[in-house]
């Protein structure tokens, strides 16, 4: 304490250290106040400076080394986090593989949201894909993708009980399932099989349902790599597929026909989500295997687009075309893609015009029980959509008439146009999009269109019963 009878002077600065921290750096401790003895001994009044500076100094450097320390630290505690992530879809090599077995499944609470994946927070496989969020990024709808334990999800479906399957593809079983915090869940357990196509589904869907947020996408709420099982969890469907409902088993029929508004409002759902991955996303995403058992309806009937374990990133112009392998569903495979392996999201179109066939017709794209000349729904379908007698006579017995005359002729000039053999005179989906929307009669719930306006297709139809002509001027293709 400073004596109140000696002269002042000026006193120390109190030390910023706690005293123990100046002893591991090995520093002596910092002066008491007050005190006024320079360590010599000798009573000399030595200038303060000297001694305040170099300590001073000294005190930064050991601040700066504490901080890089704690930099460290918690770097090395972060990584392995984010190499769970990184290793469920992602080994050396680029594959899936043996580091995902090891640590994928660990994090329970390990996320990756459309915002971090599009960053470098690295969930998985960042810019594997080049791809990147849609121009303007739509608010997180969802929680973003967990990590989930085999177990977790074992418990989730009853031990994958029989019970629970509510669908089986190509490349594995769905089941319904209820996650820990009680969310419903579907849950696809993938067949992994020598081809590898069961791994190379896992890492395109986690890879771009990840990064992709729109409400017209069935959400990927999770996976699970752990040792050799790869399983998808999504948002459930309570309504299934749109297959389920347009073609169900002969008898016994499971629930009444969709009618025609709700065809109308799944058509609109259906070309958002196309919208979205050819539009707005960059670049464009091509589903690839757009189909009736690929489009799955919420508890209103809401549709979203599932499956992309085919998709590809590519292009719409016509010079940025992907030569790839011939994959999908045979009746919705556009004739240049099904003959070249040339894709592009004009395929897509063309699948698309396929379904709005079949929300039309109620018929399947390849019936061979039918007679000659109607086996394959496109080249049945495609003479009569411009005739007003024959179209009328073509709309699916299930709807029993109930349906607006202009809505089907709009309907039929669209899918039209999304069929034509040539794929440069199909349309844009967005133009698809703005021409379906006046007569989907959405609800305010689905009228958070995802596009900018633009002027709705422009198509003129002549239609008589006797001699169709037609004419589709389609700028934008
Ligand atoms: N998210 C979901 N919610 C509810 N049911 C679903 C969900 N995903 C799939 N299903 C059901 O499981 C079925 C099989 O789906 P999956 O995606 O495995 O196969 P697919 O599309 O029919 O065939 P493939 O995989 O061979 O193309 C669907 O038709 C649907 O009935």
């Amino acid at each position: 304490m400073a004596d109140a009878s000696s002269p002042p002077s000026p006193a120390p600065a109190p030390s910023p250290f706690a005293e123990e921290d100046l002893a591991d750096a090995g520093l002596p401790p910092w002066p008491a106040p007050g005190s006024r003895d320079d360590g010599g001994g000798g009573g000399g009044r030595v200038n303060p400076l000297f001694t305040i500076l170099p300590v001073s100094a000294l005190a930064i450097g050991l601040v700066l080394l504490v901080a890089v320390a704690v930099i460290l630290v918690v770097t090395r505690r972060a990584r392995p986090r984010n190499a769970d992530a990184a290793g469920a879809s992602s080994s050396g090599d680029g594959k899936p593989g043996a580091s995902a077995s090891a640590s994928s499944c660990g994090s329970r609470n390990t996320r990756c949201g459309y915002a971090t994946a599009a960053g470098a927070a690295g969930c998985i496989y960042v810019g594997r894909l080049g791809f990147s969020s849609a121009a303007a990024p739509a608010p997180a709808r969802r929680r973003g993708a967990q990590v989930f334990t085999y177990r977790e999800l074992e418990r989730a479906t009853g031990g994958f009980s029989e019970a629970n399957v509510v669908g089986r593809g190509a490349s594995g079983e769905v089941f319904r399932g209820r996650l820990d915090d009680g969310t419903p869940a579907a849950i696809k357990r993938l067949r992994l099989d020598h081809r590898r196509q069961g791994e190379r589904e896992f890492r395109i869907e986690v890879d771009l349902l990840s990064r992709m947020d729109s409400p017209y996408l069935v959400g990927l709420l999770g996976y699970c790599a752990d040792q050799s099982h790869r399983l998808l969890v999504f948002e459930f469907m309570p309504n299934g597929s749109l297959r389920s409902h347009l073609h169900p088993p002969a008898a016994p029929r499971p629930q009444p026909p969709l009618d025609w508004q709700t065809r109308l409002g799944i058509a609109l759902d259906c070309a958002r989500a196309l919208e979205f991955l050819h539009e707005h996303s960059a670049p464009a995403v091509i589903h690839r295997d757009f189909n009736c058992s690929n489009v799955l309806l919420d508890h209103n009937y809401r549709a979203r687009v599932s499956d992309f374990g085919m998709a590809k990133v590519g292009s719409n112009r016509a010079d940025g075309q992907v030569v790839t392998r011939v994959l999908g569903t045979t009746g919705y495979l556009a004739p240049e893609y099904a003959s070249t392996g040339k894709l592009t999201t004009k395929s897509d179109v063309y699948s698309y015009g396929v379904v709005l066939l079949e929300l039309l017709t109620g018929r399947v794209p390849v019936d061979t029980q039918r007679p000659p000349g109607q086996h394959v729904l496109v080249s049945w379908a495609l003479p009569r959509l411009t005739n007003r007698h024959k179209l009328v006579q073509m709309v699916d017995p299930a709807l029993k008439g109930q349906f607006a005359l202009k809505d089907l002729i709009q309907v039929a000039a669209i899918a039209a146009m999304c069929i034509q053999t040539k794929a440069e005179y199909r349309p844009l989906m967005t133009d698809v999009v703005q021409s379906l929307i006046p007569i989907a009669k959405p609800t305010p719930a689905m009228s958070c269109s995802s596009t900018p306006l633009r002027p709705a297709l422009e198509h003129v139809i002549f239609m008589t019963s006797a001699h169709t002509h037609t004419q589709c001027g389609n700028k934008a293709a």
